[in-house]
């Protein structure tokens, strides 16, 4: 667990280079315990580098970071109490789902019986428990989507990293996942949440960060970062999202470029 009184995941001066591409830049946040945070961002604008930093899973070119206490450099320290969805989940076609979760328990340590348990509650809370039996490799996305994020969770790490958990997912899988999501935060787990599925991130986040090439352009709760844009009666997030990164020469009403070449 966190000691007492330390954010959940604090940064600073956050920053990824790839040879002449600065993926992440100087970025600097906190996270507070027990929250959603909303981490936007457009396409390549360094969303997973900065979660694969705070997963341990790959080293800064300078900055630092602690997660639920822990400094990022110390991989063995943080990764017991962290848990992550990246974007394809991380699952063996021959296990069966069951099979899968509970090697991801013992990986982990967690009790069996206690393993067990949990398993089969969340099994049954994505309507997966029919399935449990069968070979991943004959699992729908979806279904690969809900072992994805069962087992990210599973061992009630402090601070659950989410990559589009809701990717793949029918509306009432999607629903079963927002209210999951709320439920551990309730429980006081720490949720990292990037998603563009905007409305997702409006109902559950407390608090929004944007980033945009690499840098954290914005940071809010949605209330205040929606108010932050003036576009009439039609605010929204996706209003602010679209304002805040919007790119020089951009058109307000569409993101497409107001000027385009000659055909
Ligand atoms: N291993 C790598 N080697 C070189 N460049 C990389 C590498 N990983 C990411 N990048 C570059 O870093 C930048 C940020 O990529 P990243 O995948 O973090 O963005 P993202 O916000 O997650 O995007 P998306 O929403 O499309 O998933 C991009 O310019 C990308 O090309």
């Amino acid at each position: 667990m966190c000691p007492a009184d330390a954010p959940a995941i604090e940064t600073d001066g956050l920053t990824k280079r790839y040879g002449e591409t600065t993926a992440v830049s100087e970025v600097t946040m906190a996270v507070e315990r027990g929250t959603v945070y909303g981490f936007l961002g457009p396409n390549g604008a360094g969303k997973t580098t900065t979660m694969r930093m705070l997963t341990s899973l790959t080293t800064p070119t300078s900055g630092t970071a602690r997660v639920a206490g822990r400094s990022i450099d110390d991989r063995e320290s943080v990764t017991p109490h962290i848990g992550y969805l990246p974007e394809e989940p991380p699952v063996y076609d021959e296990l069966t789902g069951r099979e899968q979760l509970e090697y991801a328990a013992g990986l982990r340590d967690v009790p069996e019986a206690e393993a067990d348990e949990r398993i089969d509650s969340l099994l049954q809370r994505f309507d997966l428990l029919d399935d449990a039996d069968k070979r991943i490799e004959d699992y729908s996305k979806g279904m690969r989507q809900k072992v994805g994020v069962i087992q990210a969770v599973l061992h009630e790490p402090a601070v659950a990293f989410l990559d589009e958990p809701t990717s793949g997912l029918d509306p009432r899988a999607a629903r079963t996942m927002r209210n999951t999501i709320a439920d551990l935060a309730d429980r006081e787990m720490t949720i990292f949440l990037s998603t563009h599925i905007l409305p997702v991130v409006d109902d559950l986040a407390d608090r929004i960060g944007v980033l945009h090439d690499g840098e954290l352009v914005a940071e809010g709760d949605p209330e205040t970062l929606t108010s932050r844009v003036e576009t009439g009666d039609a605010r929204s997030l996706e209003d602010a999202f679209l304002e805040i990164t919007r790119e020089p020469g951009e058109s307000r009403e569409d993101g497409l470029a107001a000027e385009r070449p000659a055909e």
